[in-house]
């Protein structure tokens, strides 16, 4: 990948980026531009139609004044006409300071910076733009501008605030009794802003006088693991642990998970969180967050810490297999990390073990994605990996989402494992070790799945709600009240395990499919990777399996000024009403979320989204013509609600 360099001459023309475009990859190319910075030298590549630009900064002292820091002439930018330019490395407030010299480009391009709009400077945020962060026990923003109609809202001060409101939290809980000083860890994924949002956030841990831990690129499941982790040479157990990521969102979101060793914390704690965040906001000024910026240096810790986290995933294979050094030398495995933060487990978990990994792609960190978007979820992310087992030849082929708490894989032949196949597969892996046991599920998992579980592997399927914490805390309540279950599981790749802390670890998932090879290969040399399909044969597969989202408009005039989820609410009941009067339908007798009927040898769920003001409507059937029939009588009870846009929904019955 060619990087271009600004140089100081001024009114050199910029070369056609559509020219270097061509001579590259079309989705990720880098250009060799020369032009016009007097004391800055520029990089930067094309990406999705962004121009990512990274600034090599002269040392400032030869600057005459600030506006020409970073001043660029460019009238000659005829090639970004349209395009838009991502600073992966300055704040918006010094692209102000640049944003004369950009006048000429008029509305052509947007320019925008890594962190943020407001890049450092504190600008007006309300508690209810705080409020507006938390998505279920998540925190998820925008954190790079350039994107229309999304401005910037996880600003570095507003991570600040959030972070230094999370360790007041961790504070408040902890009760240190003064003899020492609590620490927190930080990771990020790969995105683009993780940098800046990194550094944000350990100014506002050290603002609350709690030592700062940096990991760098890490999984969420490593940060947890750092709770729980007994090793002062890592500094570890941390008190607390913040992992910076968006999971698969596009490239300009950003957000904060947190953990402590009772596990991520839950929807309340966030919101407790974002209040405190929205208080001491209140008290920034440009100064004290300069103030800040110095205390932080001080604070600031680096650890390897994903080094411990491998290698216990590495020794777990190993124990499993009979303490063997390699035991998957023999097996080529691929892994495809979709440049999010997966693409350790190449070279950190499978190689040690003794597999070839030969043909492992987009393992290095990209926070545009310029391949796909790492979900296991997304069609053209599973294509990726199927394509690449089957053209090596491989065993095995494992993906990842961007912070690794998400997975699947799929078989020698190129049959996945995601959803209902790889809950299969998990199941039928932990029922060998604790026969009989619950499996716990989310809400979209299909009828075939608790046949499978309940006939052919002997256990129990409790399906509950979607979302993976919604999942774990239930499995975790079943076994307190006296029900043994050992996994938790959603058909989006989320899963935790018993053993494993209810850690919700994507790469953990796949340390139990790999701990199921190396112990068959252990016991019988000729076992190759057709031990785990065979372990789900017998599960039944319908043949049209859809889902469509139905957006509810939030300014419709038939909301009445009440919420979305109160509207959704009343198109829930609406069709349940509707349903329970039709003899072709019948109501799943036990259903802990939205109306899931059976009728037409399959079934329906409509529900409302954990976070969006929308209604998935999930369907399958054994032929195309009985799923058109179950989305026709969903469709015929809530066209009644006109804030509800059935655009999907009538597209898939009209085909
Ligand atoms: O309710 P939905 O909009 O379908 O989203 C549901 C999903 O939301 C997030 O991505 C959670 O991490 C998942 O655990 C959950 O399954």
């Amino acid at each position: 990948m060619s990087v271009f360099l600004v140089r100081s001459i001024r009114s050199r023309p910029l070369p056609s980026l559509g020219s270097a475009s061509a001579s590259g990859n079309s989705r990720s190319s880098s250009v060799e531009l020369s032009s016009l910075l007097p004391m800055a030298a520029i990089s930067g590549k094309t990406i999705q139609n962004v121009f990512l630009a990274h600034r090599c900064q002269r040392p400032r002292q030869n600057t005459r004044n600030p506006s020409e820091f970073c001043a660029l002439n460019v009238s000659n930018m005829h090639p970004l006409q349209g395009r838009r330019i991502a600073w992966t490395d300055m704040s918006t407030m010094q692209s102000h300071i640049l944003a004369p010299q950009w006048t000429n480009l008029g509305n052509r391009t947007s320019i925008s910076c890594n962190a943020t709009q407001c890049g450092n400077v504190v600008s007006s945020f309300e508690k209810v733009d705080f409020l507006k962060l938390q998505n279920g026990s998540d925190i998820r923003g925008v954190a790079v501008a350039g994107v229309e109609g999304e401005p910037v809202t996880l600003t570095e001060p507003v991570s600040e605030a959030i972070a230094a409101a999370f360790a007041a939290w961790v504070l408040e809980k902890k009760k240190p009794d003064g003899s020492k000083r609590l620490r927190i860890s930080i990771g990020h994924d790969s995105r683009i802003s993780a940098q800046k949002l990194q550094d944000a956030v350990s100014r506002g841990i050290a603002d609350a006088g709690v030592d700062v831990i940096q990991y760098g690129l890490a999984s969420t499941p490593a940060m947890f693991n750092s709770t729980l982790t007994v090793d002062e040479n890592f500094l570890c157990p941390v008190d607390g642990s913040v992992m910076i990521t968006a999971s698969h969102l596009p490239y300009n979101r950003n957000g904060f998970k947190f953990f402590t060793n009772d596990g991520g914390l839950g929807k309340a704690d966030i919101k407790n969180i974002l209040d405190r965040a929205s208080k001491i906001y209140e008290s920034f000024s440009d100064a004290s967050l300069k103030a800040s910026e110095q205390a932080a240096d001080a604070a600031v810790k680096k650890v390897d810490y994903m080094a411990v986290y491998t290698s216990d995933l590495v020794a777990a294979v190993r124990k499993a297999a009979g303490n063997i050094e390699k035991p998957l030398e023999g097996f080529h495995i691929v892994v495809d990390a979709g440049n999010g933060a997966g693409g350790f487990f190449a070279g950190k978990v499978l190689d040690p073990l003794g597999a070839v990994t030969t043909g492992s792609q987009f393992l290095e960190p990209d926070g545009m994605f310029p391949n796909h978007i790492p979900n296991p979820e997304d069609k053209t992310a599973m294509k990726a990996i199927t394509q690449a087992v089957l053209e090596n030849k491989a065993d095995l082929g494992i993906i990842f989402d961007t912070d690794v708490d998400r997975s699947a894989a799929v078989d020698s032949s190129g049959r996945e494992f995601n959803r209902n196949r790889l809950i299969a597969l998990l199941s039928a892996i932990v029922l060998e070790e604790h026969p009989g046991t619950t499996i716990v599920t989310d809400s979209v998992t299909s009828d075939g799945l608790t046949t499978f579980i309940e006939k052919k592997l002997g256990g129990k399927h409790h399906r509950f709600k979607r979302g993976y914490k919604n999942v774990i805390d239930e499995a975790i309540r079943l076994n307190t009240v006296g029900e043994e279950s050992h996994l938790a599981i959603e058909t989006s790749g989320h899963g935790a395990l018993k053993e494993n802390h209810w850690l919700d670890d994507g790469a953990y998932l796949m340390v139990k499919v790999l701990n199921k090879l190396a112990s068959a290969r252990a016991s019988n040399s000729k076992v190759g990777s057709q031990v785990l399909t065979d372990l789900v044969e017998g599960l039944e597969e319908a043949a049209v399996s859809v889902e469509v989202r139905l957006k509810i408009d939030q300014n419709h005039s038939d909301l009445k000024g009440g919420s979305f989820r109160d509207y959704g609410e009343a198109v829930l009941k609406h069709l349940e009403n509707k349903i329970s009067s039709d003899p072709m339908f019948k109501k799943a007798p036990k259903n802990y979320e939205g109306v899931r009927v059976s009728g037409y040898g399959g079934w329906f769920l409509l529900r409302l989204s954990l976070h969006d003001p929308v209604l998935p409507l999930n369907i399958e059937a054994p032929s195309n013509e009985d799923a058109v029939k179950l989305g026709l009588a969903v469709l015929s009870a809530v066209k009644e609600f006109p804030a509800l846009d059935t655009s999907a929904l009538d597209k898939f019955v009209q085909q």
